[in-house]
């Protein structure tokens, strides 16, 4: 563990846990669904393979689940979140790790990520769990800086199958799938099955 990083706390998000008892209902248009478990975003980052004090850039924060992963192991989190219903959550799990952590409420489109990000930024992120917008997504951020050195996301199949190979190559991607994850690793439970891939220019 580097210096300054903290145990990760085990079992279910009590975040997560409480809203599957109440009445909130995650948007499907925004392909929302939850991380539940503070271990598998523990396993994304070791995926991720981040140097001490690296800088990342979260799209789609949610409840800050990996987000808080990120700032625990003692890196810089920039958290994008769209969904002003869960910004309160989200700030609250990065609240402990101060000037380490930016949650930015807004949609990832109207941020000027060239202007927020450090050179070498690592993209990490459970992008929505709808094909198109995740690769809308992908595309838009590798897009719009050149500062985003390489990622780590967690998509929907699809995204890889049907976003054929030449959309990713002309939007200057490489894809390679490094790991699979359970759709029960998330609230609501995904609907499509999901897999963990590692994103580079070529
Ligand atoms: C699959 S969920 C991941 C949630 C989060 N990682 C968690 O586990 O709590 C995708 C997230 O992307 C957000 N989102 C969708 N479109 C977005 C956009 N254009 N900009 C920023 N966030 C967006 C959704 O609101 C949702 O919280």
């Amino acid at each position: 563990m580097p210096p300054g990083a903290t145990a990760p706390p085990t079992g279910e998000n009590p975040v997560v846990a409480e809203l599957r008892g109440g009445d909130f209902r995650a948007r499907r248009d925004l392909g929302q669904h939850f991380l539940r478990s503070p271990g598998i975003a523990t396993r994304l980052l070791e995926l991720a393979g981040l140097h001490a004090g690296d800088a990342v850039l979260e799209v789609g924060a949610g409840l800050g689940t990996l987000s808080a992963a990120v700032a625990r192991a003692g890196h810089r989190i920039w958290a994008v979140e769209k969904d002003p219903r869960v910004a309160e959550a989200l700030c609250a799990a990065l609240e402990p790790y101060g000037e380490r952590a930016r949650p930015l409420l807004s949609d990832v489109r109207a941020v000027d990520l060239d202007r927020e990000l450090p050179v070498g930024t690592v993209f990490l992120s459970i992008l929505p769990f709808d094909w198109p917008l995740a690769f809308g997504i992908a595309a838009h951020v590798f897009g719009s800086t050149a500062k985003v050195a390489r990622g780590l996301a967690v998509l929907p199949a699809a995204t890889v199958d049907h976003t054929a190979a030449g959309d990713w190559f002309g939007a200057g991607l490489r894809l390679e799938e490094v790991d699979g994850i359970s759709r029960d690793d998330f609230w609501p439970q995904a609907a499509v099955p999901l897999r963990v891939v590692s994103i580079t220019r070529c």
